[in-house]
């Protein structure tokens, strides 16, 4: 009978977290399996939320917790508090960050976020003091969709400065011929769950819509008469461009004056979802040029917005307090949503909406860890090589390894590809408890193969692949015989390593970030980069050549410790003997 050798994951699972105030353990989460009773008086935990909850929810929470509901809080009296509390529910309007965690001394095991967005909630301290961080992800969609149409429309016809002039005693109709929306091109930008909410919305208003996702299934958007077309195609056609993406480091300020300058003049820009998705004075800049003729803005970089922000005042733009959530509805639903949430996380159980990573044991991760890391670094590579297609859906994972699949609990890897696949390209958080959930939230079905090896079995897995088919690369050679983003690699001496990439064999380790670049196979050609590398400063840390066959193609990865800059990537691209490259983060 085969021996189990990896640790038994379901433990992690079924356990409940708690943290300890010493230093040493307050940096991870200790699993034990009693219920929690809170410190609080009655035997009961103690909640505290700081802004408006539905009722529905403070109900449930009051079945299981004292509940303390103190709104407009300033942050000297929630660190007074927090010490007392075994959970804390905030909106958007509440920053919690260290000192908050820190001044719980280990206390908060719960943070519930009553909605989608957690950027006002520090997710690594949260996880340095073991709180787990829930959230609300489905309830607001409609919500935020009919918000995004109703700027939409109200923008289309100058509703809000039409009523704001009557109001003040004028009857000013001239000045307030809008523009129709039927026939008109929406781009929706973001076709997630507000996205598609939006883009089925318009079709109904007879708009002509297209959308840019990378990684949205395409039978999704042509189920609802939406193409899927290039980001260039979306902003240089568009009569409307609505945003729904997560604000990330790949979509921070999207909308600048390059992307601005590419539009149709007279575009008009609806945001519903992150402020600092747009460079704010680009969209001035835009604005007062004619550019863009009109802006609707239900969220900002800085919120509230600071007292005469000149967007606000702007004559073109509508703007509303963030009020994307604000329905009745709505709020009634995260409020559910999360309190459910809060109290399952209280008792232990699984929280399918946890957004940040509970750190599992060092004693368990000891003998994966290298592959746990691998695996992440195998997805966000491979994601990165997508351009499009027909979306991010058919994942395969395969493990080759010596040992008894029965020996070999592969979780955790496959939480961690999916991690690394879909973390690049959305809000969500991905952790062991809720990988799956989102995974297939986002339609990506992840297909696992094992490869039995011969040989010892001392080394858990001797590499893993990841494959993801039906989608286009933006570096040709990636490409797999039969057509597929494939990525191998291996933990060599400890350290993960890639050594595949589509049908070329390379040699890098996975840090830092990682140039590839398919050149004509000749001599020179790594003086050549690694020179103009260093003319930059750019620390090169691993270089290694993947040929098919002496004198014809190559692939070179090389792994740099900083971000070259562009200048510096179109020189290397602009040596003759490069096909193509392409440069990805890790
Ligand atoms: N104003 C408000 O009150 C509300 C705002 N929101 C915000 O709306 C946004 C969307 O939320 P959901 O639809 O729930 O999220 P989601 O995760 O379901 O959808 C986001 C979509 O953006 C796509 N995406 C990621 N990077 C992209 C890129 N570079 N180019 C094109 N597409 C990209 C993803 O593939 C995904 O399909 C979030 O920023 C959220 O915080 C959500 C609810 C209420
Ligand atoms: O859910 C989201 O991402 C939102 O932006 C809604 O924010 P709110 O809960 O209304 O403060």
């Amino acid at each position: 009978m085969a021996t189990t050798t990896l640790v038994n994951l379901s433990s992690i699972f079924s356990s409940r977290l708690v943290t300890t105030p010493s230093f040493s353990q307050r940096r991870r989460i200790i699993l034990v399996t009693t219920s929690c009773t809170g410190g609080g008086g009655g035997g009961k935990p103690t909640i505290l939320v700081t802004e408006k909850l539905g009722q529905a929810g403070i109900d449930l929470l009051k079945k299981y917790a004292n509940v303390d509901c103190s709104y407009d809080l300033s942050l000297e009296e929630i660190c007074t508090k927090i010490s007392l509390c075994d959970a804390l529910i905030v909106r958007s309007g509440t920053k919690v960050g260290r000192d908050v965690f820190e001044s719980s001394r280990g206390r908060l095991k719960v943070v519930g976020r009553a909605g989608v967005g957690i950027d006002n909630v520090d997710l690594a301290a949260a996880t340095e003091y073991g709180c787990l961080v829930v959230n609300a992800p489905t309830a607001n969609t409609v919500a935020a969709a009919e918000h995004g149409i109703a700027l939409l429309t109200a923008m289309a016809r100058n509703v809000a400065q039409a009523d704001a002039s009557i109001k003040a005693g004028k009857w000013t109709r001239n000045k307030y011929i809008g523009v129709s929306l039927v026939g008109k091109t929406l781009a929706v930008l973001g076709f997630g769950k507000v996205g598609s909410e939006v883009a089925r919305r318009a079709r109904g208003l007879g708009m002509h819509v297209i959308t840019h996702d990378p990684y949205a299934p395409a039978d999704r958007a042509r189920a609802i008469g939406v193409e899927l077309v290039s980001f260039e195609v979306a902003i240089s056609t568009a009569d409307f461009i609505s945003l729904h993406l997560p604000l990330t480091a790949a979509t921070s300020k999207l909308l600048n004056d390059e992307t601005f300058a590419r539009m149709k003049k007279g575009v008009r820009i609806v945001n519903v979802a992150r402020g600092g998705v747009i460079d704010e004075e680009a969209l001035l800049r835009a604005l007062d040029s004619g550019i863009v003729a009109q802006a609707a803005l239900d969220v900002f970089t800085v919120e509230p917005p600071v007292e005469g922000n000149k967007l606000v005042l702007h004559e073109s733009v509508t703007a509303t307090p963030h009020l994307g959530a604000s329905t009745m509805e709505a709020q009634e639903g995260v409020a559910i949503e999360v309190a459910e949430a809060v109290i399952g996380a209280l008792r232990g159980e699984l929280a399918a909406t946890a957004v940040n990573a509970p750190m599992v044991p060092l004693e368990v991760l000891r003998e994966l860890k290298p592959y746990v890391v691998l695996a992440e670094k195998l997805g966000r590579l491979a994601v990165q090589l997508v351009t499009g297609g027909s979306g991010v859906n058919a994942v395969k994972v395969t493990y080759a390894s010596s040992r008894d699949p029965d020996d070999l609990d592969t979780r955790l890897l496959r939480a961690m590809v999916i991690k690394g696949l879909i973390e690049p390209i959305s809000s969500v958080f991905i952790n062991l408890v809720n990988s799956d959930y989102v995974a297939k939230q986002r339609g990506v079905k992840i297909s696992e193969e094992r490869m039995v090896l011969d040989g010892s079995p001392e080394n858990p897995i001797e590499y893993i692949t990841v494959r993801i088919a039906n989608v286009e690369s933006r570096f040709a050679s990636a490409l797999s015989e039969s057509g597929e983003i494939k990525v191998e690699g291996r933990v060599k001496q400890g350290v993960p390593s890639l050594t595949k990439v589509g049908l070329f064999g390379v040699d890098v380790s996975l840090e830092g970030s990682v140039i590839l670049c398919r050149q004509v196979d000749q001599p020179g050609m790594i003086g050549r980069v690694a020179s103009i590398l260093g003319d930059e400063n750019v620390n090169v840390s691993f270089m290694s050549v993947g040929r098919i066959a002496p004198g014809k193609q190559a692939v070179m990865a090389i792994g740099v410790d900083e971000q070259p800059s562009k200048e510096t990537l179109k020189k290397i691209g602009d040596i003759s003997a490069i096909e193509e490259f392409v440069f990805l983060k890790l």
